[in-house]
This record gives C-alpha cells, structure tokens and sequence, in this order.
C-alpha cells in the first residue's frame, strides 16, 4: 500500500487515542504506529496480561511510554460502562477513536446481557462505547471515529425480525450481518455529527493474517498464512486504519467506507437510509439508550 506523504509525516504529539482490541492484530500493529507518532495510545483490551505483553512491545519498539492499558470487555455492557466512567474521569480528551476489536464466525453464544456474541461485540458493543465517549470526542474536536468494518458486509442483509439469531444461527451471515450494521452506523453517526467537527469512517482492512480465523477449520487457517498474495500481513492490514485516523483532509468524506487506504464502494444495502434509522432505532432499544 502506497501511502501519501502527507501520512508519512503526520505526527501526533499531544493526541489521545483509543484502540479496542490493541492487544493483537491489526488494532496492535495500528496501535504501534500512532505511538511512533506519538500520541497517548490507550489500549482498550479484555485480557490484561497480552495487552500487557503488547504494550511492551510497542514501548520497546517506538520509545512511547505514554502507551496505557485500561480494561474493555466489549461482550459485557457493566465492563463497557466502567471503561466509559474511567475514561471520562481520567483524560482531558479523546482525538481518535478506532472501533477495531472484533469476533468471527464463533459457535453460537450470548454476551452477559443475551445479544447474539458476533452482533454484541462488532456493533451492540462498540456503539455503547462510542455513545458514552461522545461528549468528550466533540469536546476534543476536531475528532475523528474510525469504524473497522469488513467487506463481509457484502455477505448478507439485516435480519431485523431476528437481529439477535435466535430463531436460527449462521455463523458467516451473523458475522456479515455485525460488520453490515458497522458500516451503517458509521454513516448514520457521520449525519448525526455534522457540523461538531468530529468525522467518521468505516472500512475493510484487507484479508489479514490475524487470530481473527481462530474459530476457522484449521485448513482455512493454513490456507490464509499461505496464500500470501492474497491476504495480508497486521502491519499491511492496519493501513486502512491508520489512513481514516491521520490522513489530513478526509473530513468532506466523512460517513464514508474506505478499503486500501482509499474512498471504496459499500453495497447498495450499507447505503439504504431507511435500513440505517431502523438499525438505530433497535440498536439504542436493545441497548436501552436514548440517541437521537
Ligand atoms: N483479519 C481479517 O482478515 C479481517 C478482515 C476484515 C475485517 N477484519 C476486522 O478487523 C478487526 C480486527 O481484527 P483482527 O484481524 O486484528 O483480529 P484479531 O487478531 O483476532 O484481533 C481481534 C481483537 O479483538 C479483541 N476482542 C475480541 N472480543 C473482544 C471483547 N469481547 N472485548 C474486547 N476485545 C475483544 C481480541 O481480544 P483477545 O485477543 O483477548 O481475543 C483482539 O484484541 C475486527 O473488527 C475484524 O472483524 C479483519
């Protein structure tokens, strides 16, 4: 992936940051680049001591020591509100935020609250997190939400009479289905924030070789470590990433989708208005929150 010069260079002194999901793949390597341009990475993980390995790591490698580790389960709205709490008491401002953690294609199972798990964390989870940080984003502005979608959104349409996969359960359509109502709300949110300064973007970031094929038969996980032209490594894949949290000027796309650091098309269901109010009218109904 090319990048301009403008990314090459942008530094980050004085930002804040938060990465869910930072303690592996494509949010660690996205985490390690915005240290080296120096911002305070917090990194919103469930497992303390792999973030704690991560961390060191980055510290290791880009000199940062302004890189913390504040726990986030995502699959759990008590640990998501305590981040939120902790967050809003500790730091003066939040620039960026990346929505990147994730699950896919796992057995069947519930988060504490019983959402549908691949649902719950990829977009019950993250909007929560976002709805709670929101003040101190557009306090922050200009601020920027970055959304790490798939183009699995493609895959399948919104089940809205069974959004929570409990009459049936696909493993491929529920994770497609997640990553639909990410790009969604990516672009419901962008409309809803115009004119606060704060922009928002969601994006594929490639077919990456991360633990994210951990509940994949192993021959697919074998496949996607050697089938090199086609996938990429969590360095390559964080690119499109880091391109929606620094590349000077996106402002005029925000509510865009992007893929290779570049502006791409979402399919025609990801661009369907009425499909977005009404995933936001049952995403703030199951998640008991009042956002207009
Ligand atoms: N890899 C690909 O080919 C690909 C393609 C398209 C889109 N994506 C998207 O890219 C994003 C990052 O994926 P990746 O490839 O980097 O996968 P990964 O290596 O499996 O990383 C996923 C991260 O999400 C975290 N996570 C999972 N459940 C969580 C929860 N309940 N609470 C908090 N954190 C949780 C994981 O934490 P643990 O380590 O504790 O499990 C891990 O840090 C995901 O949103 C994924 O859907 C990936």
């Amino acid at each position: 992936v090319e990048f301009g010069n403008q990314l090459r260079v942008s530094r980050l002194d004085g930002k804040t940051v938060i990465i869910t999901g930072a303690n592996t793949g494509i949010g660690k390597e996205t985490a390690r680049d915005l240290a080296r341009r120096g911002a305070r990475i917090i990194m919103a993980c469930r497992d303390l001591e792999r973030a704690e390995e991560a961390r060191r790591d980055i510290l290791e490698d880009t000199g940062n020591e302004n890189v913390v580790i504040r726990k986030l389960d995502l699959s759990d709205t008590k640990s998501i509100r305590a981040f939120a709490e902790l967050i809003i008491k500790e730091e003066k401002q939040l620039n960026i935020l990346i929505n990147n953690a994730g699950v896919m294609m796992c057995p069947y199972s519930k988060t504490a609250d019983g959402f549908e798990l691949q649902l719950g964390v990829n977009h019950l989870g993250h909007v929560l997190l976002t709805y709670l940080l929101l003040d101190l984003i557009k306090h922050s502005a200009p601020a920027r939400i970055v959304v790490v979608a798939s183009v699995a959104h493609t895959w399948t349409g919104l089940r809205l009479d069974d959004i929570n996969s409990e009459r049936s359960y696909d493993t491929m359509k529920a994770y497609g289905q997640s990553k639909l109502a990410n790009v969604l709300f990516a672009r419901s949110l962008a409309k809803r924030l115009q004119g606060t300064g704060v922009s928002v973007f969601s994006l594929h970031p490639g077919v990456v070789q991360s633990d994210l094929w951990r509940h994949q038969h192993q021959c697919i996980q074998v496949a996607v470590k050697i089938f090199r032209i086609f996938t990429k490594t969590t360095v390559e894949g964080a690119q499109t990433t880091i391109y929606c949290a620094v590349e000077a000027g996106l402002e005029s796309q925000s509510g865009g989708y992007f893929s290779d650091c570049a502006p791409a098309r979402c399919s025609r269901t990801a661009s369907d208005d009425d499909l977005a109010q009404q995933l936001w009218e049952i995403t703030c109904n199951m998640l008991g929150i009042t956002w207009q």
